[in-house]
């Protein structure tokens, strides 16, 4: 197989400069402690459809900002558009894409059959569902492989969001519900606090105080989960002691249904992601 000469293969391309978009390229190009950074910017390019975005990224990470024949320049190429927006970036790229090319989508619902059908070149597609804490190097991140990427596609998906967290490879019949708990599952973690904040607040703290509080208390909640290797049942019988404070306090969230609340919740979004993928129809 003879290698397409106009790509660069270590170079890195991310069409969609948003939330995630950023949160990716961000992770990608800082310095790790005693590391190297994963890209250089100007081994970056971003498509961006908004000019305050574009201005504002370029400014702040020194990439370069080019549209979709540039990003084909890139070995590895990102899609970190919303899932309404696939079918548009998938026609731009669909002459552009070829054998030679990783393709890696983010975008939530949208399966490796859809990618592959709208880029009939037949890039090798991974399906990833990253979360924003890759802001922090904290991500947690699912892969799949479509039907072109092999064990060496994968290894440089892996490798690329590795460098902002975690990376773990599932089925992608199961992707769906990762979507749902990983993907959007920082958001409820940010709601719980808010509402934590919040009664404190009726309890006539002051507002910085209780933030203060509620987050140091979340970040030791989290560090015990990963590190203690409990279940969350035993840490929390750890906190609940007989006749006391916290009972009273999982009576009321028992009560009031916040365990099937969040399971419904969860269910919702898994739905929802399986509702974004059946609304695009890359093939026209
Ligand atoms: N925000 C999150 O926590 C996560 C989002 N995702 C997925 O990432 C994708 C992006 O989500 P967000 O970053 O939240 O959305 P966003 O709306 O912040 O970013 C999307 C960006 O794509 C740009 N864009 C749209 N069409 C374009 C085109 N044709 N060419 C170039 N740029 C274009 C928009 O201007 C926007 O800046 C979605 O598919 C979502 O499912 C995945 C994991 C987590
Ligand atoms: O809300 C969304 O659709 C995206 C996907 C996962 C997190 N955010």
């Amino acid at each position: 197989m003879t290698i397409d000469s106009t790509i660069e293969k270590d170079k890195l391309a991310i069409v969609g400069g948003g939330k995630i978009g950023e949160a990716l390229l961000s992770g990608l190009l800082r310095t790790p402690a005693g590391g190297q950074p994963r890209y250089r910017p100007e081994d970056v390019v971003v498509v961006e459809h908004y000019p305050d975005r574009r201005s504002y990224l370029s400014e702040r990470y020194g990439v370069e900002i080019g549209d979709v024949a540039r990003a084909a320049g890139a070995g590895t190429i990102v899609i970190a558009v919303k899932p309404q927006d696939i079918d548009t970036v998938l026609a731009e790229l669909a002459p552009l894409a070829t054998a030679d090319h990783l393709v890696v989508s983010v975008a939530a619902g949208i399966t490796t059959n859809q990618l592959e059908r709208g880029l009939p070149g037949g890039p090798a597609v991974v399906r990833c569902m990253p979360n924003t804490p890759a802001l922090v190097d904290q991500a947690m991140t699912a892969i799949s492989a479509g039907a072109h990427a092999d064990e060496s596609h994968l290894q440089r998906a892996q490798e690329l969001l590795e460098a902002v967290g975690r990376v773990v490879r599932v089925p992608e019949s199961q992707l769906d519900a990762v979507t749902a708990l990983s993907g959007s599952g920082p958001a409820y973690f940010f709601f719980l606090v808010e509402a934590m904040i919040d009664a404190g607040i009726l309890l006539g703290l002051p507002r910085t105080l209780a933030a203060e509080l509620i987050v140091q208390t979340a970040v030791g909640a989290a560090v015990m989960l990963r590190d203690t290797g409990e279940h969350p049942v035993q840490l929390r019988e750890a906190v609940t002691s007989p006749g006391g404070t916290t009972i009273s306090a999982i009576r009321e969230l028992e009560i009031h249904g916040v365990r099937a609340a969040l399971i419904a919740a969860i269910e919702a979004a898994r739905d929802r992601s399986v509702e974004l993928g059946r609304a695009s129809n890359p093939s026209g």
